[in-house]
């Protein structure tokens, strides 16, 4: 299977989970030349397909070459995580619901990161103390370039391989794409029980 293939496949597979509806998501691999693969912006990632991939400059970001097909609208994003880890292999954003819900809540009240204590599932995201976890959100800027400057400038080996971004999505990345979709799970589920247990609190 091409690279190409291999995306678009994961790609519909992310999109039947409920993640990526009216054409949201994007997702990238790495390449061994110093560009990424990475799917085109705006069409349906249900209906994705090999040629809907584009290949991007890691440094710069523009497309390698020509094409009929844009890049994802949030390649910087991409192309930041992978500049930072030279370990990231792939990377996945997506728009899950509990995900996006526990975004926007955090943006509304003005905080740029949300805590996670005392789940098991902390485990799947990040290995070594499962106790706690604090993933970054950043600020939705309309400008997806300054998204990504803050996300360079404040990522790093010691916070999780996954942030939210407020009332928009989440990103997650990895070694794999295998790798960075776990990742994504584990942030989606550890949302949504945010989400349980504060309405049972209260
Ligand atoms: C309808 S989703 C709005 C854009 C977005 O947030 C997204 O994830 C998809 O953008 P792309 O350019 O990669 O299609
Ligand atoms: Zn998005």
């Amino acid at each position: 299977m091409t690279p190409a293939e291999e995306l678009a496949e994961f790609t519909a597979k992310l999109y039947r989970r409920g993640w990526m509806e009216g054409t949201a998501g994007n997702i990238s691999l790495r390449l061994p030349d110093g560009a990424a693969l990475i799917t085109a912006s705006g069409v349906s990632k249900g209906e994705l397909t090999a040629a809907d991939t584009v290949r991007v400059s890691i440094a710069d970001s523009r497309p390698v070459e020509p094409g009929r097909r844009q890049p994802s609208a949030e390649t910087t994003i991409h192309t930041a995580l992978y500049r930072r880890f030279a370990g990231c292999q792939a990377v996945v954003h997506a728009h899950p619901p509990y995900a996006t819900a526990v975004a926007a809540i955090a943006t509304a009240r003005g905080e740029n990161s949300v805590t996670f204590s005392g789940l098991e599932i902390i485990k799947g995201l990040r290995g070594g103390d499962p106790a706690s976890v604090t993933v970054p959100v950043f600020p939705n800027h309309a400008e997806v370039p300054r998204i990504a400057e803050e996300v360079e400038a404040r990522v790093a080996m010691r916070t999780p391989p996954v942030f939210l971004i407020g009332a928009h999505g989440a990103t997650s990345w990895g070694p794999s794409l295998r790798v960075a979709r776990d990742r994504m799970e584990c942030l989606e589920t550890l949302c949504r029980l945010r989400l349980l247990i504060d309405r049972a609190a209260s």
